[in-house]
């Protein structure tokens, strides 16, 4: 039997608790906390998350402004944006979606925002306080979103002694899922293996895992026969794949009908992990916002 690990179960768990914290936070500083997202060029798919994010973060009460910049948008002007917001008092959190046009240089971006209001947790100095932390603390570190969702579901169906002493593999090596995912997962006592693209027989790696987080981005790369009986499953991915009606539909890095009856939890897509990034980010949202008051 496989169960479904309920995302937007989670996701409103964590919303409810957050939109708690942001009324008191606007009932003792007379604003909301807000969040800030600036997005360059007009892909679809971006457009998408962006508003979901919009429409979360109004039902959490958190403020926030959509800064739309057109593709063509220069280093120095987006450079001037972010310090702008760095420089605004009002301003709690900073996102700037990613990826960014092949012009503009990411990491750069990033490495830009105040880490205080970096409340995607991808600024150096929050990294290095994710790797370094001995005990992991959503309250007082700036922690990825999709990787903070992902332990956060884990912790709520496995437990700490779920994790503890077992083999994890993740599946995917990016700064925002992969490494910051297998750090979360180390700190909470697993055996951790980052396997990517070059790495050597990849379904029997993956048939060690306890747990299994797939980031990889591939359209149900990852078979059946990859998991263990009995394994936990995070599939990451979210890809659109097209269908006979044109319409297209969303797949996850997991082929998750084939995964059913092995695994004994995996996260749906859509409906998993997706959700909970969202909601963690609202969380990293006010977590950011009442250490600003607090100086
Ligand atoms: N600086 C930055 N931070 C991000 O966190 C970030 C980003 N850039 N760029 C784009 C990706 C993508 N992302 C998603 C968040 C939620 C869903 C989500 O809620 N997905 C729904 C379904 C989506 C659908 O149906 O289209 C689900 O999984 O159920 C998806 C994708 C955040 N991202």
């Amino acid at each position: 039997m496989t169960d479904l690990i309920d995302g937007n179960v989670h996701a409103a768990n964590v919303r409810a608790r957050t939109k708690v914290r942001a009324e008191a936070f606007a009932a003792a500083h007379g604003r909301k906390p807000r969040l800030d997202v600036v997005i360059v060029g007009n892909n679809p798919a971006s457009r998408a998350y962006v508003n979901t994010k919009a429409k979360m973060a109004h039902e959490t009460a958190i403020d926030g402004r959509l800064i739309e910049l057109p593709e063509t948008v220069s280093k120095e002007e987006l450079l001037g944006v972010i310090a702008g917001l760095n420089a605004d008092a009002g301003v709690d959190g900073i996102l700037v979606q990613l990826p960014l046009p092949d012009h503009l240089d990411g990491q750069m971006m990033i490495d830009a925002i105040h880490p205080a209001k970096d409340v995607d947790g991808f600024h150096p100095m929050n990294v290095g306080k994710l790797f370094t932390a001995s005990r992991i603390d959503p309250e007082a570190m700036l922690i990825p979103c999709t990787p903070l969702g992902s332990l956060l579901m884990l912790l709520d169906t496995v437990g700490k002694e779920g994790l503890s002493g077992k083999k994890a593999v993740v599946v995917g090596r990016s700064n925002i899922v992969g490494k910051p995912m297998a750090q979360l997962l180390l700190a909470y006592d697993c055996t951790v293996t980052i396997a990517h693209s070059r790495t050597k027989d990849l379904p029997a790696v993956c048939r060690e895992a306890d747990i299994l987080v797939a980031a990889v981005g591939r359209p149900e790369m990852v078979k059946g026969d990859w998991i263990k009986d009995g394994a936990v499953v995070i599939d990451v991915g979210i890809n659109r794949v097209p269908t006979e009606d044109g319409k297209g539909r969303i797949v996850g890095d997991v082929a998750t009908n084939e995964a059913m009856g092995k695994a004994s939890y995996i996260t749906p897509v859509p409906g998993g992990v997706g959700k909970m990034t969202v909601a963690c980010l609202l969380h990293n949202t006010i977590v950011a916002a009442e250490a600003r008051v607090k100086g």
